[in-house]
């Protein structure tokens, strides 16, 4: 188990916002990571959702996931801290960024506010 994993350090607000500037797909949402990707072909979002599953697996941290046809909803959070956002949700955000771009998906900004019914 890395360092990381056994110490995920909750985000300030600047913190977070630092992050923003890298991580573009991402925003802020209710305490949370949120980012919504497009694919091509629904069999590609599936691709990506198994993907996502393995590095979930991998990293020990699980995003919560709606799948749309050919869209995939995430949101990344900390249980074990309240919820709140992390070092490991920042990590994990930039590998699925990375994950989506292989497989010629795009983020999809103006859906943000839809995932999960909120
Ligand atoms: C025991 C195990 O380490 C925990 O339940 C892991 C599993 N996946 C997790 N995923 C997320 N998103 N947050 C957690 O705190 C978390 N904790």
């Amino acid at each position: 188990m890395s360092e990381s994993e056994d110490q995920p350090k909750v985000l300030s607000t600047s913190a977070i916002i630092t992050v923003l500037e890298t991580l573009t797909d991402w925003r802020e949402d209710a305490s949370r990571l949120v980012a919504v990707f497009k694919f091509k072909r629904s069999a590609t979002a599936v691709e990506f959702i198994a993907r996502v599953g393995a590095a979930a697996e991998d990293a020990n941290h699980h995003p919560d996931l709606e799948w749309r046809w050919n869209t995939v909803f995430l949101a990344l959070s900390t249980h074990s801290k309240g919820s709140q956002i992390t070092t490991l949700d920042a990590q994990l955000a930039e590998k699925l960024s990375a994950t989506a771009a292989e497989l010629g998906g795009t983020a999809e900004p103006a859906r943000y506010g839809e995932q999960f019914g909120i």
